[in-house]
């Protein structure tokens, strides 16, 4: 997964730290299928170089497929995701409570993390605030948003540095994936 990371950022559309307002955010993404800009997507990267992105390849379907199943979640064989969200976390990187709404879909999110362990929050529906649980989320760790917590506010709360495993392939920092179907046709 760390080698096909490597293929992504080499590839049209460098990972990039989107602008919210005045604020960059710390991680830098690259994305698949479709770009992800605060608030909307689209096809081509327009607030990076204007490319198109790589496309949603099949081999992510199924393991998107084989996450559900993983869940327990009964309609896993027709989850079709159609973009991912690839997150790079040095070791300073984190991100505020957010919903991920900008997906017409309200098909479950699969996240998959991998390299250092990430202090993640995961709270409410209704706001940023309490109630909310703090865990970690481990190199190999998946985490699914689905159901009635699809629209869950959550976080990261900080990356702990030199806690990937020797063999994951990514000598520092985090990489998290997020799988998503945005509902969108062409
Ligand atoms: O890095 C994570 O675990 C969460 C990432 C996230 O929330 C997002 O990309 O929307
Ligand atoms: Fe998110």
């Amino acid at each position: 997964m760390v080698a096909q990371y490597r293929r992504w950022a080499a590839g049209p559309v460098p990972p990039h730290s989107a602008r919210i307002g005045e604020h960059r955010m710390s991680v830098r993404t690259v994305c698949l299928g479709w770009h992800w800009r605060p608030y909307r997507y689209s096809r081509d990267a327009v607030d990076v170089n204007g490319r198109r992105v790589l496309g949603f390849p099949d081999w992510m379907v199924r393991l998107g497929r084989q996450a559900l199943t993983a869940a327990g979640d009964p309609s896993a064989e027709r989850y079709t995701p159609d973009t991912a969200l690839v997150n790079y976390y040095d070791a300073g990187a984190r991100m505020g409570m957010h919903q991920d709404r900008d997906e017409v879909s309200r098909e479950p999110v699969v996240s998959l993390s991998i390299g250092d362990t990430a202090r993640f929050r995961f709270g409410n529906t209704e706001n940023r605030s309490r109630p909310y649980r703090d865990f970690d989320l481990e190199s190999g760790d998946l985490f699914v948003f689905g159901g009635p917590l699809r629209l869950a506010y959550h976080g990261v709360q900080r990356i702990h540095p030199g806690t990937a495993p020797d063999d994951c392939g990514l000598a520092a920092g985090r990489i998290n994936i997020t799988m998503r179907v945005t509902g969108l046709s062409e």
